[in-house]
């Protein structure tokens, strides 16, 4: 039964739709460029009412250290998913600093991406391998976007991995008999416009994911 992390949340009723429905993780972003950008604040009352056993995953692209320090310093969070061009080395010192594990996030667009992903397996605690997004994309990820799956089939990683890019209630289950992915990663795909997320396709989402 694969794990769902369900991204970019900001409404209790969707918090509390995917944790009822048996989602893993949930997560906030804060990337002031994304339609799904949340205040650390908003983040923190949240995260409140997540239970025991459901990660709260704070989503970062490139952070500086002072934006890591004040978004930590206002809401819980569990894991930290990096989803920019955060070097190994800035990912050991993230871990390091903030003392909480890392979700380094890999886009994949042909074979060649398929490299980086044994790099960050050295240094960050979870893997998330998602579509490369295009070249004059806003946002490095949360496009809705996937890449072909069958680059993964028979492969292996050291540390636990997510799939994401372009999933959805339809193709979910496709993608992880596929691939074999233990875990899946949501944003677009229940949402019914950018950043509006729906619980009906939550709901689905995390059925299709793990019957
Ligand atoms: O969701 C966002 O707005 C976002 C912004 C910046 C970086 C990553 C973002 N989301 C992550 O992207 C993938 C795939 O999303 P989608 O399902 O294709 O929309 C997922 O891991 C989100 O966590």
């Amino acid at each position: 039964m694969a794990q769902v992390k369900i991204c970019g949340l900001r409404e209790a009723a969707h918090v509390a739709a995917a944790v009822e429905a048996g989602a893993r993780y949930l997560g906030f972003v804060f990337f002031p460029k994304s339609p799904r950008a949340i205040l650390p604040a908003q983040a923190a009352a949240l995260a409140a009412e997540v239970p025991p056993g459901v990660a709260r995953v704070g989503l970062f692209v490139d952070p500086g250290d002072a934006l890591l320090e004040a978004t930590l310093a206002a809401a819980p969070l569990d894991l930290i998913q990096l989803h920019g061009a955060e070097s190994p080395a800035r990912v050991s010192q993230i871990k390091a600093r903030f003392g909480l594990p890392v979700m380094k996030a890999v886009g994949i667009a042909g074979p060649q991406d398929l490299d980086a992903l044994w790099d960050y397996a050295l240094v960050a605690d979870m893997l998330l391998v998602d579509a490369k997004p295009p070249k004059d994309a806003v946002l490095p990820g949360g496009n809705g976007l996937a890449f072909d799956w069958r680059l993964l089939v028979g492969r292996k990683w050291l540390k636990p991995w997510l799939l994401a890019g372009g999933l959805t209630p339809a193709n979910v289950a496709e993608a992880i008999r596929l691939t074999g992915a233990p875990g899946v990663d949501v944003s677009s795909g229940v949402e019914t416009a950018p950043g509006v997320k729906d619980a009906a396709l939550i709901r689905d989402f995390i059925r299709e994911a793990a019957p």
